[in-house]
């Protein structure tokens, strides 16, 4: 969550976070090359929803300041903790060249490709990341019990995805002994949902890819709520896989279906007010899996998103840990392709996205949690191959109508043969007594239309 040279007493001690690009020394952000300056964290003070009563007990309130309130402000397409790498869709020395990636679609792939894919997310379990390491300890112990120790840890580029999501999803601590808080997720059952993951997956894709049958990180939940610690990088149990076994929810021993994801395209408004697990008729909760595919909420149902995960029926079927199953990386890809399809059918504007009182963490301006550099939601509510650098190799069903422009069709078919009888009556009402007055009607049936002579058809 935060670069390795941040974290040193200095640095959380002063709030600034603001390293020079690598290879140069004492040059903040870049700032003597233009590449971008060293500024103050504004966070947006819109209020949250109702949802979470507890202001000022976590450290993800407000993110990141709790931590660091200053931060590395890029310039044009410069971008990253320390203004040395490009923006997404933007690559070369002064990040000015356009790049495009193509998601491949996992069922086109040749054996090879798939090999390769998977190698990739081993690789990425076992790599360090090379820039970030995670807090494991609440700001009031993060100096260690010497308080001189920072409390932060190595992890590896997959395991800091699985962190990551683990982060965003935990409880709230109140305290030893009281009982922690878990009305609150900063990635699930907003708005956010959508701008969250997208940024989720672009940072592994970014740092490289995953694992496979491997260890599990993030598992002693329990302990972490109850104790106020936070997960730290080790690695416990296999990951656990058992689709369509829970015999205890029929409901979801059975995967979304084509048209599910058609219907849920349709949906026209992108959230809806409470901004939460229960709104109807908004996409986002649609493409989550809290109302049917046609956007009706109902409290029983699970659907799209949540129905894929809770199928998976183990480690993928529960949010603290999901993400060490490496399937959520298809999940969540498919996932995001449908936003996009759903960004491209819609063009929503940015005023869209709600402002204000959105559960916390879920509003357009705030930052989302715990990534670094700060990064709203807003910058993820965009067309991802205009914006963002990549698009989909996907086939969508094809856009069906709506039941307003069925009624809308009908009612201009209805009356325009209305129209086409009128006339066709007049006509003929006209030659009738232009015949019984003894004269002929101008286009009478003795004249062939020109097309009729050349043997084309005739409208
Ligand atoms: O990992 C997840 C697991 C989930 C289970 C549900 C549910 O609807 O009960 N939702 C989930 C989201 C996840 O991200």
């Amino acid at each position: 969550q935060f670069p390795r040279e941040c974290v040193t007493p200095e640095g959380l001690r002063s709030g600034r976070c603001c390293p020079s690009p690598s290879g140069l020394n004492d040059d903040p952000c870049g700032s003597s090359t233009g590449r971008g300056q060293c500024v103050s964290i504004a966070v947006d003070a819109r209020p949250h929803g109702p949802q979470y009563p507890h202001d000022g007990r976590d450290d993800r309130e407000r993110w990141p300041i709790r931590f660091f309130n200053q931060t590395c402000q890029c310039n044009g397409n410069f971008s990253g903790s320390n203004c040395g790498r490009c923006r997404h869709g933007w690559t070369g020395a002064n990040c000015d060249e356009r790049v495009s990636v193509v998601r491949r679609n996992v069922m086109q792939l040749s054996t090879e490709e798939k090999r390769a894919f998977v190698n990739a997310l081993d690789q990425a379990k076992r790599t360090v990341h090379p820039d970030l390491v995670i807090a494991t300890r609440r700001t009031p112990e993060i100096f260690g019990p010497d308080g001189l120790t920072p409390q932060f840890e190595n992890i590896s580029i997959y395991n800091y995805f699985v962190w990551t999501h683990y982060f965003s999803v935990s409880k709230t601590f109140l305290g030893a002994g009281q009982a922690s808080f878990g009305g609150v997720d900063f990635s699930h059952e907003g708005p956010g949902f959508v701008t969250w993951h997208r940024f989720h997956l672009l940072q592994l894709e970014r740092d490289m890819q995953d694992m496979l049958q491997d260890p599990v990180i993030c598992e002693s939940v329990e302990d972490y709520d109850t104790l106020g610690t936070i997960c730290n990088s080790t690695e416990s149990s296999p990951i656990r896989r058992n689709p369509a076994g829970n015999v205890n929810r029929p409901m979801v021993q059975r995967l979304p279906e084509p048209k599910d994801v058609a219907d849920c395209l349709q949906v026209n408004a992108f959230d809806t007010a409470p901004y939460y697990s229960t709104s109807t008729d908004s996409f986002r909760n649609t493409i989550e899996g809290y109302s049917a595919p046609q956007g009706n909420y109902d409290p029983a149902v699970r659907s799209l998103h949540n129905l894929a995960h809770l199928f998976l029926n183990g480690t993928g079927g529960q949010t603290h840990l999901s993400p060490n199953d490496p399937i959520f990386v298809l999940l969540h890809t498919f996932t995001d392709a449908i936003f996009d399809e759903w960004l491209k059918r819609h063009s929503p504007d940015s005023t869209l996205y709600p402002e204000e009182n959105a559960p916390i963490g879920h509003n357009r301006g705030y930052n989302m949690v715990p990534f670094w550099p700060p990064v709203t939601n807003a910058e993820m509510f965009l067309t991802a191959p205009e914006n963002l650098g990549y698009s989909y190799e996907a086939e969508w069903p094809a856009q069906a109508f709506t039941l307003t422009e069925i009624i809308t069709m009908a009612i201009v078919s209805a009356l325009v043969l209305v129209a086409v009888v009128f006339a066709a009556t007049t006509c003929a009402v006209r030659a009738k007594s232009y015949k019984m007055e003894g004269r002929q009607p101008l286009l009478g049936d003795q004249y062939q239309r020109y097309d009729d002579e050349k043997g084309q058809s005739v409208v």
